[in-house]
């Protein structure tokens, strides 16, 4: 374009956990100096709305009663992101077993994910320079007309290294256990499941490193813009 202006850009990084979409999709959007959404963290506040307002997480029903009351607000700044529910700042509390363990039952309700689906596009839309949303369901579902779709892998056993390495003294098994439980519910849930959009392009990190990755996906990135 003339004028140095580029035009938005918009990435849908998606993939199980602990497969790098965060720390890749932080680093990537402060490289390119585009906005960042962390989608999960939107599902993990509702959840934590939930627990703490005694909703039982085994009713579906109840959950979907009460989807649109709480108000989610994320800050999109890749350098320090936020997330804060009805003011109260929870970056914090939505990382707790308690709530990693019961966002997958959550996250499947249809009134929840249209919710939260609706704040993802306000968001992207909003975006001046462009944005990199990282997610489950953003290359199929939230933004099907994204410009690069990545959905990044890796194997369980990597996956479950590095979610024990931040959890300290967590034990690997343990760990493994849970990220494959909790792959299973996001993959085979009726609405928007976990999948890899046709047209994304598939990186396998388990190899890699971090900043292999993320050179891998500015690459990208950069190769989309030049085509444009
Ligand atoms: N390619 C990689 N090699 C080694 N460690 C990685 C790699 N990618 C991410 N990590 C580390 O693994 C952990 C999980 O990464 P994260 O970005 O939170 O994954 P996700 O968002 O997919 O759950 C973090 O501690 C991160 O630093
Ligand atoms: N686009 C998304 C993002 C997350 N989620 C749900 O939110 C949970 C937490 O996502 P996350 O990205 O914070 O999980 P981690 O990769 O950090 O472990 C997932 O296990 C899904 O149940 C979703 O359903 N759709």
């Amino acid at each position: 374009m003339e004028n140095g202006a580029a035009q938005p850009v918009i990435v849908a990084i998606d993939g199980p956990s602990g497969t790098g979409k965060s720390s890749t999709s932080k680093a990537v959007a402060a490289q390119l100096g585009l906005s960042y959404l962390d989608t999960g963290a939107q599902y993990r506040a509702i959840t934590w709305w939930m627990v703490t307002n005694g909703i039982d997480i085994e009713d579906p029903s109840a959950i979907a009663a009460v989807a649109g009351k709480p108000e989610i607000v994320s800050g999109t700044d890749p350098a320090g992101p936020t997330i804060t529910v009805d003011g109260t700042d929870v970056a914090a509390p939505i990382r707790t077993q308690e709530v990693t363990s019961q966002v997958s039952a959550v996250s499947a309700v249809p009134e929840v994910r249209a919710r939260i689906t609706e704040l993802q596009r306000s968001i992207a839309a909003g975006a001046e320079r462009g944005i990199v949303v990282e997610g489950r369901d953003i290359g199929t579902t939230v933004l099907p007309d994204a410009d690069l779709k990545i959905f990044l892998t890796a194997s369980p056993e990597a996956r479950a290294a590095r979610r024990s390495g931040e959890l300290k003294g967590a034990d690997v098994n343990a760990t493994r256990e849970a990220l494959v439980k909790r792959d299973a519910a996001d993959s085979s849930r009726k609405t928007s499941p976990l999948a890899k959009a046709d047209d994304a392009v598939e990186v396998d990190t388990t190899e890699l490193t971090l900043p292999q990755v993320i050179e891998c996906v500015v690459t990208l990135v950069e190769e989309k813009r030049a085509g444009k």
